[in-house]
């Protein structure tokens, strides 16, 4: 195969691949990050098509406003998909990515007045292309650390294949860029070298490839991210839902249970919380449960469990606690809500049941549970902001 025909081989290889990436956004929830990816598609699509007609069958320039257009598309599918990352990553972008669509091709049309060489056009594309992989690879640095990342995990596959791409276009135009100084008899068409395919055409072309799968990943993995934690959390406390506290708690016990070792489980009431919502209404009300949700968490360690029961009721369970360690939670828990400050401006407090696990023995979710809420009952009934541990500890 000579140069010109797989040069067209991998042009339409391409264009196929922006149209694939064009359809399956287009098909996606409408989101401003999906819609800019879609548009990125497009341009790619266009820009190569345009490509291949602004060459004739010899390499040379044949329709220079279809060259033209076609460079100006495939720049501006590379700024397209940075935007569309930065939307990903919560961040806006204003138009000054549109100025500089227009300065390229005012420059890319320049170069075609004074009918500078096929190499020297290629230089302005690479430093252009060049400054669209730094902008997307600044983008996926960033998103390890914004808002982002505190919802979603740092590093993905998604992300990594992302970056993996890039540190291809970017090596292959800066290789590219130096041997056309040392070696120009490579990149002359049509009679281009198989080292001028590859770096022009094939490398880039699975570059570009790979980074649409990895806009593609990263977008998935988001969205069963957020499908997780919507079937898992509890909206308003952060805490676990109920079927979730039940199914991590139940987990847990096994394993205790398995290896006769200890563990507690502490069943939370918020006190009086009736009157929070009768006095400063329901909004109020779930503003201090969101708060309780908040400082309890604080009061865990990685490992442990928290999850709202229901209601204004929180379930946490502490695996590798015995019955002196738990009497210190209990206190640690009644402590951390007391001493916490809520709008509405007058303390809160809870009232926690205790039922610890013994090594060797044996207890069902249920049987635990049961045990803790006669704790708590007893620690309502002597007066509320009290820890009680379950009754055959007599605390
Ligand atoms: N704001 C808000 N209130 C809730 C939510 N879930 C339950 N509640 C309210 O929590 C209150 C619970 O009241 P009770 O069961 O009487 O308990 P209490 O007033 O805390 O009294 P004790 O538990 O005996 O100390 C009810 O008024 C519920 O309407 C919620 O998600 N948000």
């Amino acid at each position: 195969m000579n140069a010109a025909t797989a040069s067209i081989a991998l042009a339409l290889v391409q264009f196929c691949g922006g149209l694939i990436m064009a359809g399956l956004f287009m098909n996606m929830p409408k989101e401003h990050c999906t819609r800019l990816w879609a548009l990125s598609g497009l341009c790619g699509a266009a820009g190569i098509c345009l490509m291949l007609v602004g060459y004739n069958h010899m390499g040379d320039v044949w329709n220079p406003l279809a060259l033209l257009a076609g460079n100006t598309g495939l720049f501006s599918c590379c700024l397209l998909a940075w935007a569309g990352l930065r939307s990903f990553y919560q961040r806006r972008t204003g138009w000054w990515p549109w100025l500089l669509v227009g300065f390229y091709a005012f420059l890319f049309s320049l170069l075609l007045l004074y009918q500078v060489s096929f190499t020297q056009r290629s230089y302005l594309a690479l430093v252009a292309l060049q400054l669209t992989f730094w902008l997307a690879l600044g983008e996926f640095a960033r998103g390890m650390s914004g808002p982002h990342a505190q919802r979603y995990a740092r590093w993905s596959f998604g992300r990594c294949i992302g970056i993996v791409s890039l540190l291809i276009f970017i090596s292959t135009h800066v290789a590219r860029f130096v041997l056309s100084f040392s070696h120009p008899e490579l990149f002359i068409p049509p009679a281009m070298s198989n080292i001028g395919v590859a770096l022009i055409y094939l490398i880039p072309l699975s570059g570009s490839l790979l980074f649409s799968v990895s806009l593609m990943m990263i977008y998935f993995e988001r969205l069963l991210a957020d499908r997780q934690r919507l079937a898992t959390e509890d909206q308003l406390t952060g805490a676990l839902n109920r079927r979730e506290l039940v199914r991590c708690g139940e987990l847990l016990l096994a394993r205790a249970v398995e290896r006769k070792s200890v563990l507690a489980l502490a069943f939370i009431d918020v006190d009086h919380f009736k009157q929070i919502n009768d006095r400063h209404g329901h909004l109020a009300g779930d503003r201090v449960l969101a708060g309780i949700g908040a400082t309890l968490a604080q009061s865990c360690r990685p490992g442990d469990v928290l999850g709202r029961y229901g209601g204004e009721e929180f379930c946490a369970v502490f695996p590798g606690v015995d019955h002196d360690q738990a009497c210190q939670i209990g206190q640690r828990l009644l402590e951390s809500v007391r001493t916490q400050r809520f709008e509405h401006g007058h303390p809160v407090t809870i009232s926690v049941g205790l039922a610890v696990l013994q090594p060797g023995n044996q207890r069902s979710w249920d049987e635990l549970v049961h045990e803790a809420d006669l704790a708590l009952y007893r620690a309502k009934n002597e007066g509320r902001n009290a820890y009680r541990m379950a009754m055959s500890f007599g605390h």
